[in-house]
């Protein structure tokens, strides 16, 4: 593999007296979806918290991540972040008593031009609902503004955590497409549960399973290994190809 844009190694994290991650190692390709999978509860939130330096108070992390040569551990999150590294998380977290425009402005950053074209171009939706509170979009109209918020500035990387959860079959399709377009000129580290989903975007997958790495390689290949989906994932062959 080419040269990684993000690094993770010996990651470890203890959270009120659970060893939640227990050394986990991993890259990130420079380009494309890079899928972290594993059954539930088994820390690919944590990881995604862990690397963008939202890891609670009460917790301890150790190891290393870096972004090229820069080290991320030690660094505030709002420093990861001017730098480059985009966070959407589980929930979407946008104000709901905020307007979608209120929701995009509260986005942008001192001495940088926000990419409205971009973000609009992507989610003309957005556009059109500027004046509408956030509160009443649909589950997927607020996903498309928690992703949208994030490509109003620059990043040289993407944690986008489990973007389709609790979304309809028609919406999981809308942001799957919008995450491949995404995807075409930002590298990805996404957390995603459906599998068609993983199957449509992702190059390469890394599994957690027990606080490590279990498995790392070709995301397709894993979809086609159907004993390992089973011991990993816990899901049988019918759920991968649906
Ligand atoms: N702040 C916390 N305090 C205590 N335990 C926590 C905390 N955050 C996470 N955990 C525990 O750590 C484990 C991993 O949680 P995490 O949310 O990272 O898993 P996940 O793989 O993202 O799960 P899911 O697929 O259900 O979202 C779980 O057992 C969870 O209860």
């Amino acid at each position: 593999m080419s040269e990684s844009i993000l690094s993770v190694e010996g990651l470890s994290v203890r959270i009120a007296g659970l060893h939640i991650l227990q050394g986990v190692s991993f890259d990130v390709a420079p380009t494309g979806v890079t899928v972290l999978l594993g059954r539930n509860g088994v820390g690919k939130t944590t990881t995604l918290r862990a690397i963008v330096g939202l890891t609670p108070r009460n917790g301890e992390v150790r190891g290393t991540v870096r972004m090229g040569a820069q080290s991320l551990l030690a660094r505030p999150t709002h420093r990861l972040v001017r730098g480059g590294l985009g966070y959407v998380p589980e929930d979407r977290c946008v104000f709901a008593g905020l307007t979608v425009a209120e929701n995009l402005r509260l986005a942008e950053r001192r001495g940088t031009t926000p990419a409205y074209d971009k973000v609009f171009a992507l989610f003309p939706e957005l556009d059109r609902r500027g004046r509408q509170r956030a509160g009443s979009l649909s589950g997927g109209q607020q996903q498309m503004l928690a992703i949208g918020r994030v490509l109003l500035n620059d990043n040289r990387l993407l944690l986008v955590d489990e973007p389709t959860k609790g979304l309809a079959p028609k919406v999981v399709t809308e942001v799957a497409e919008v995450l491949e377009r995404v995807a075409e000129s930002v590298p990805v580290l996404l957390v995603e549960q459906n599998l068609a989903v993983v199957r449509r975007l992702a190059r390469d997958a890394v599994v957690l399973s027990a606080g490590r790495v279990a498995w790392a390689g070709n995301a397709r290949e894993l979809l086609l290994e159907t004993a390992l989906t089973k011991s990993l994932l816990g899901v049988g062959a019918s759920e991968v190809h649906s």
